[in-house]
This record gives structure tokens, sequence and C-alpha cells, in this order.
């Protein structure tokens, strides 16, 4: 069997932290592939409704619990999963992510405001603290835990968002954890 048929293991889950680019790139890769795309925050908002709705309703370890059922949910279902930025940080999140492959994505302080504007993320927009400051602090306690249960780094700082695409594309093939173009299939 290869990775391309359901084998209820994803094929490849992104990680990183907000506005590194897991959903938009994880889309493209999973198109690239022919795979299955999940997205673990869309699937709160089809599920729960909107995440700002749920941290002020709720509050954070509400949204880290129903977070964590839908984490497990979509593991269990395949293909490419982009994760929310906090997943990683839940326990027995990064236990149901053993021996799956897993991509980090990072991004530099200094492009992330540009990517984070006019968007609602309840952990950037609180009372009146900078978000670019809030993005760092969080991002810089979360490093250690990504880095601990990813297989690769990709950086999305720069260049076109196809560029970070291809080469996630192609390390997944190399790693045979991806279905191979026909060229390879030759080989
Ligand atoms: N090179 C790039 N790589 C990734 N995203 C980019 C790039 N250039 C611009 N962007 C933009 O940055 C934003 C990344 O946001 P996206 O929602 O994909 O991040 P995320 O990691 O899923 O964040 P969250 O943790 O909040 O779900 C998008 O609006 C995307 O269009
Ligand atoms: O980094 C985080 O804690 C979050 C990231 C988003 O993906 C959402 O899951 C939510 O806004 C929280
Ligand atoms: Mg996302």
């Amino acid at each position: 069997m290869t990775s391309s048929e359901p084998s209820g293991r994803p094929a490849l889950v992104l990680i990183g932290p907000m506005g590194a680019g897991k959903t938009s790139i994880g889309r493209r890769v999973a198109r690239a592939l022919g795979l299955p795309f999940r997205d673990t925050d869309s699937e709160i908002v089809k599920e729960h409704g909107p995440i700002p709705e749920i941290f002020e309703r709720l509050g954070e370890p509400a949204f880290r619990a129903i977070e964590h059922d839908t984490v497990r949910r979509v593991i269990g279902e395949g293909g490419i999963i982009a994760l929310g930025g906090g997943a990683p940080m839940h326990p027995d999140t990064r236990a149901a992510l053993r021996g799956t492959p897993v991509v980090l994505l990072t991004v530099a302080e200094h492009v992330i405001a540009a990517r984070i504007r006019g968007q609602k993320r309840p952990l950037l927009n609180r009372d009146d603290r900078d978000p670019v400051a809030e993005w760092t602090r969080i991002r810089d306690e979360r490093m250690p835990v990504y880095e601990s249960v990813s297989s690769v780094v990709f950086d999305t700082s720069s260049g076109p968002m196809q560029g970070v695409v291809d080469r996630i594309v192609a390390w997944a093939r190399a790693e045979a954890i991806a279905p191979q173009t026909q060229e390879d299939q030759d080989d």
C-alpha cells in the first residue's frame, strides 16, 4: 500500500506559530499531492462556531479541550493536516503525533505584522497589548515544544508561497510519505 491510499494515518501534519502558513500552504501541498486536506481550526468552526466566540464564551481551557478532541479525530482520518497554532501544546496531541511526519513552518517576526493584520486571533487581540509583541512572546514560549515534535522545518518568511509548497512536496516524496510522480515510479 502506498501512502496515497487511506491508511488511517496522516501523510503529514503541519504545525507552527500563528500566521506561519499552515492553512494556506497545507491546502496547496494537499492539492499538489492529490491528498485530502483538513484544517483543525476549520473543523472546530464548523462544529462549534467562530473561534473568537468560543474563547469569549467558554475560555481558552475549554477551547483547548474541544481542539484536542478535533485533532484526535482528524488525525485518524489521514491526508494532509494543518493544526491550530497552539494544538501541539496539549500533551495528548503530542502523543497522537508520534510516528507521524510533522512539518514545522516558521516565520520571522518582521513579516508577521502584515500577515496577522485585520484578522481576529483571540490570543493576539487581548487588552491593549501589541499583537506582534504577543505573537513573539507566544512563539518563543512554544518553539521548544514545536521543535521537539517536528521531523523537518521550513521557513516561510521570504520568497513566493509556492516555493515552500514545492520544497515540502519534494521532501514528502523523498521520504516516501507521499505519492511519487510518474517519473519517480519509472526509475
Ligand atoms: N510565503 C508565505 N508562506 C505562507 N503564508 C504566506 C506567505 N506569504 C504570505 N502569506 C500569507 O500569510 C498568511 C498565513 O496565514 P495562515 O492562516 O495560512 O497561517 P496559519 O499558520 O494557518 O495560522 P493559524 O495558526 O492562525 O491558523 C496568509 O494570509 C498567506 O496568504
Ligand atoms: O496559536 C494559537 O493558540 C491559536 C491559533 C489559531 O490557529 C487558533 O487555533 C486559535 O486562534 C489559537
Ligand atoms: Mg491556520
